[in-house]
């Protein structure tokens, strides 16, 4: 990827135009493939990410997140669809299309994309020196602003070294202050800690969270992290083949999935399939009898299969008898003991749930167990949307 230039934060706030964040409509964008075949990266998406958010699209590797964010940025024209960003229509149709260099966007990138012959000041400084000179910031201002962005990212002591003398972890700390220096309302970020060590990556990630809070700008982030998302975002977007799955907080996502695809990609989930809508409200029938539910689900169509979704580590898990609703009796076929917690599969004739308990009471596989789940922790999901 090359490096794109940013837009001063004067001209957005200067024109006094309204900032909303940012807000795309009906978006598509097609590839050809080499083979001739045509992949929908970006397959009608709408998507309202609001100001000051911190929004996550979050997908596997495919599924479209990286062109949705380069559309934002301008690096890939759309072929169908709108984008406004603070505001200010970017793409659309009757729109000019607004260029990279003149979106009120900053961009961080995975692969840093730092200038190897400039100093760590300069890189910073690169977008405020771009565009047309008219617009440029006096130099000491520039200078000024470079020495403040640095500070935020705790290198003051390192703005006249070149950037072969620094870590990937500060490398990409030089790409975080170039991405705000311009003070940008708008910051896009693809994948950018990935390649940098665990360890330093959950420092960046709790600094990164701090310092967008701080400034307050909107940030779009592209990972395929679950964990990473759930620490980060404000709204997490969950993208599948080009599609949006599920926009929502990180609890609405993991607690009210809406669908299969949504319960299976965040954490871990015990997927029951619904055999028929049970007798009363808020029951279903399921091969291993009637579960009580908390919510039942999307509308969709009929005949789309539906499952009783539920997170392995709100069921519980009993050797003593236990009766009442949402209880099974069954047989351990797999403990794992995974440090906070015991993985159990439990099987309930022909169906298996698992079972995380944090209170490690260390049954082996054959034992007979009761287990069970609250009813709140049951929700309906579609097979797919
Ligand atoms: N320039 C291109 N030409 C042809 N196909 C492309 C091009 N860019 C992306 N694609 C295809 O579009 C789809 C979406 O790609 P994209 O890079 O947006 O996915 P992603 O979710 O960001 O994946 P990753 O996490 O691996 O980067 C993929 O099938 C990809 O092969």
């Amino acid at each position: 990827m090359t490096v794109t230039t940013h837009a001063t934060s004067a001209q957005s706030s200067a024109e006094g135009q309204p900032r909303t964040g940012v807000d795309i409509v009906g978006l598509r964008k097609r590839f050809r493939a080499p083979d001739g075949t045509i992949v929908a990266a970006v397959d009608d998406v709408t998507l309202h990410m609001p100001k000051g958010d911190f929004c996550v699209l979050l997908g596997p590797s495919g599924c479209g997140k990286t062109t949705l964010l380069r559309c934002l940025a301008g690096l890939e024209h759309p072929d169908e669809g709108s984008i406004t960003i603070d505001g200010q229509p970017v793409f659309g149709p009757g729109i000019r299309t607004v260029e990279p260099q003149d979106r009120p966007v900053g961009m961080v990138f995975q692969n840093y994309a730092l200038w190897p012959n400039m100093t760590v000041a300069d890189n910073v400084a690169f977008p405020l020196t771009t565009g047309p000179r008219k617009n440029r910031l006096p130099k000491e201002q520039i200078r000024a602003r470079v020495d403040e962005v640095l500070k935020i990212m705790g290198l003051s002591s390192h703005g006249s070294r070149a950037i072969g003398q620094l870590s990937g972890g500060q490398q990409q700390r030089v790409a975080l202050a170039r991405a705000i220096v311009a003070g940008t309302d708008v910051v896009l970020f693809d994948e950018p800690l990935s390649n940098i060590d665990a360890k330093v990556r959950e420092i960046l990630r709790r600094e990164l969270r701090a310092m967008q809070q701080d400034l307050g700008f909107t940030a779009v982030y592209v990972t395929h992290d679950q964990a990473e998302a759930m620490e980060l975002a404000d709204q997490i977007t969950v993208m599948r083949a080009g599609k949006v799955m599920q926009t929502g907080s990180a609890r609405d996502i993991y607690e009210r999935p809406r669908n299969r695809y949504v319960a299976e990609f965040i954490g871990t989930a015990n997927l029951i399939p619904v055999t028929s809508t049970g007798s009363e409200a808020h029951q279903v029938g399921t091969p291993i009898g009637p579960i009580r539910i908390a919510d039942p689900g999307p509308d969709g169509p009929a005949d789309t299969p539906r499952f009783v979704a539920s997170r392995a580590h709100r069921w519980w898990i009993d050797t003593a008898e236990r009766s009442g609703e949402n209880v099974w009796s069954g047989e351990i076929t797999n403990a794992v003991f995974a440090g906070s917690y015991t993985e159990y599969v439990v099987q309930l004739g022909e169906t298996s749930v698992r079972v995380w308990a944090d209170d490690n009471p260390e049954l082996a596989p054959g034992r007979k167990v009761w287990v069970g789940v609250d009813p709140a922790a049951c929700v309906v999901v579609l097979d797919h949307d």
